[in-house]
């Protein structure tokens, strides 16, 4: 067989039976049960589900917030931990610092995460300013790199947040409801914005959301989960041309996925009581 096609089969990450108790004894919370999960370099996968099903329990795993209580995380095939891992993560709420700009906001992770810090003190500050410019600009943020985070609307914030997610080009980029606290028009021209950001990179991408919309929008592959403890109920293709527009998820094959989607987690077993 031939080897780097066998390679490119390597999951970029992957649950092997990986199980989260929160607590201690006698109080232990089993947040997600042994999950299995494999995610391909380049795919973006959406994960969806009830309240507490264990999702950001997921995204933090991921992120090596968290230790699994039993099981196993490979990432590049190799046990999450052995190498570093290159990250990047938005949250519900923008973090952007309120007493930097939006051009610094942007630039912390090149000043912080290796190999661009190296850099950063050295030739590389121009550069580094000017791929910051083109990533503002391309997210409609020309003009704004000198202003700071309370002069932008919510909407331009989480622009700005996803620029910093991406501006070190992460192997990974995990999304905790992003444009959960957005309304909804705001939210669908934020879905065009990051399905261009996606198509034009080959990051890799974990989006937790309650939307089911923006889950069939954005995705790739959907994975939905039980209630608490969390497991993977079902995990499907989302067969959609790209790039998505917000008039297809107004077509019936779209609403019929997202009617599956939707009567998978309103039936799903209640989550289990203490
Ligand atoms: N630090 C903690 N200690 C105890 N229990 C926790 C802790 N963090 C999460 N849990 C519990 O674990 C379960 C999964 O939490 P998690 O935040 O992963 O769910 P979620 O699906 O992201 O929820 P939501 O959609 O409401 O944000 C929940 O029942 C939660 O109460």
């Amino acid at each position: 067989m031939n080897m780097s096609h066998q390679s490119l089969k390597v999951p970029l990450i992957q649950f092997e039976n990986v199980a989260v108790d929160y607590g201690r004894k006698p109080d232990i919370v089993r947040a997600l049960e042994p999950t299995n999960l494999a995610i391909t370099e380049g795919d973006f996968v959406a994960l969806v589900g009830p309240s507490g099903c264990g999702k950001s329990t997921l995204l933090k795993l991921a992120a090596e917030l968290l230790k699994p209580s039993e099981g196993v995380i490979f990432f590049g095939g190799r046990e999450l931990g052995a190498k570093p891992v290159r990250v990047g993560m938005a949250f519900q709420s923008s973090t952007l610092l309120p007493w930097m700009t939006i051009r610094d906001n942007v630039m912390l992770p090149l000043k912080i995460v290796p190999p661009f810090r190296q850099h950063y003190r050295a030739k590389r500050k121009g550069e580094y300013r000017d791929k910051v410019d083109a990533l503002l600009a391309q997210v409609g943020l020309q003009g704004f790199a000198d202003s700071f985070p309370w002069q932008l609307s919510g909407g331009m914030m989480q622009r700005a947040n996803l620029c910093r997610a991406l501006i070190h080009e992460p192997d990974l980029l995990l999304l905790d409801e992003p444009f959960g606290a957005l309304d909804q028009f705001t939210r669908e021209e934020l879905w065009g914005t990051l399905q261009e950001l996606w198509m034009s990179t080959t990051t890799t991408v974990l989006l937790v959301t309650h939307d089911l919309r923006e889950a069939a929008y954005l995705a790739n592959r959907i994975c939905v989960m039980s209630p608490r403890p969390g497991r993977i109920l079902d995990d499907r293709e989302v067969p959609f041309a790209r790039p998505r527009t917000v008039e297809m998820t107004y077509e019936p094959d779209f609403t019929a996925t997202i009617q599956h989607l939707r009567s998978m987690i309103v039936h799903s077993p209640k989550e289990k009581t203490l």
